[in-house]
């Protein structure tokens, strides 16, 4: 390691599906944090690590912050203003295609207010979607958001994490900003979620694609058991996974399923290709359906659960 070595943690925040995982996943380079098109999907404080010669950037993806009408609310809520006061730098998504609104400024504003404020990164994501004319002006927007609520950005940067733009300068700017410290983290490493973790997302993630709106927050997914099968030759190891997609309500229960249970064959040859390539083994997934009523209002079930 030489002098000047630059580590920390940053992460993203911003409205719901403003890119804040994708463009995890582009930094990062390869598949961690959820991404789906459903708002409202991250849950798990997911890392990413780009581990670099002149510093290492560790990538928390936080929750987004909303009105807690649940116990689960409240619990992702206490999670993301820990998060913020914890990492050196936040960098704020403010999607190109949408106006800044009083969503983002309230995140931005919360942020504002911790005693141990971060840095702060303005992200125009999203530059495909729009015409050179409009991001122009969105970065005038970007820049008056600041005066208006009192705060600095040390860096404005453009870029399309679907069109790879510009995701080296996104990259520079969170390196340079970290402070000097050591390595964290061995080099290769990409996350320190635990296997089980990432599984359950990917679980999750299928779940999850082509759902109705208000079936993202009743989706939670246990993972019961993952069992190398005895027997196998050595150069051909499948991995038994048994998991259980959580709902609240037997009607959310049949979604899931499917007729004749066909959509919960779709989400486990989804997830199952995701989680070969994860793992690099074959897989075998036995995926459960169970109903725990009202699971994100109750304690001893989100404890059960992770949260
Ligand atoms: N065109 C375009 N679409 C993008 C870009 N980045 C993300 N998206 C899409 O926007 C949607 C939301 O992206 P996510 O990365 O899941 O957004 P998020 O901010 O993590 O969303 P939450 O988990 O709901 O907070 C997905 O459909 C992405 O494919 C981009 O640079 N360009």
């Amino acid at each position: 390691m030489t002098d000047g070595y630059k580590s920390g943690f940053a992460c993203f925040v911003g409205r719901p599906n403003a890119g804040k995982s994708t463009l995890t996943n582009v930094l990062v380079g390869q598949k961690i944090a959820i991404s789906s098109s459903k708002p409202q999907t991250t849950r798990h404080a997911v890392r990413g690590i780009v581990t670099r010669e002149d510093g290492q950037l560790v990538l928390i993806d936080t929750p987004g912050l909303h009105r807690p009408r649940t116990l689960l609310g409240q619990r992702l809520n206490d999670l993301v203003f820990e998060t913020w006061s914890e990492v050196d730098v936040v960098g704020v998504c403010l999607p190109c295609d949408q106006r800044i609104g009083p969503g983002d400024k309230f995140i931005i504003s919360e942020i504002a207010k911790l005693s141990n404020k971060p840095t702060l990164v303005a992200l125009a994501t999203k530059t495909d979607l729009v015409s050179k004319e409009r991001q122009l002006s969105h970065l005038v927007d970007v820049g008056a958001v600041a005066e208006e609520l009192g705060i600095e950005w040390a860096e404005v940067i453009p870029c399309s994490a679907t069109a790879g733009t510009q995701i080296d300068e996104v990259r520079d700017a969170l390196l340079n900003l970290l402070p000097e410290g050591p390595m964290y983290y061995p080099d290769g490493e990409i996350t320190d979620e635990p296997e089980e973790t990432l599984i359950a997302e990917l679980i999750r993630e299928a779940a999850l694609e082509g759902v109705r709106d208000e079936l993202p927050h009743s989706i939670a997914v246990v993972i019961d058991e993952i069992l190398p099968r005895p027997d196998r030759p050595e150069d051909k190891p499948l991995t038994d996974i048994f998991a259980s997609i959580v709902v609240e309500r037997e009607s959310q229960k049949g979604i899931i399923i499917g007729h004749r249970g066909a959509r919960l064959k779709e989400i486990g040859a989804t997830a199952r290709e995701q989680i070969n390539r994860l793992l690099g083994t074959r897989v075998h997934l036995s995926l459960h359906v169970k109903v725990l009523k009202e699971w994100q209002r109750d304690a001893k079930y989100l404890n059960r659960l992770g949260f």
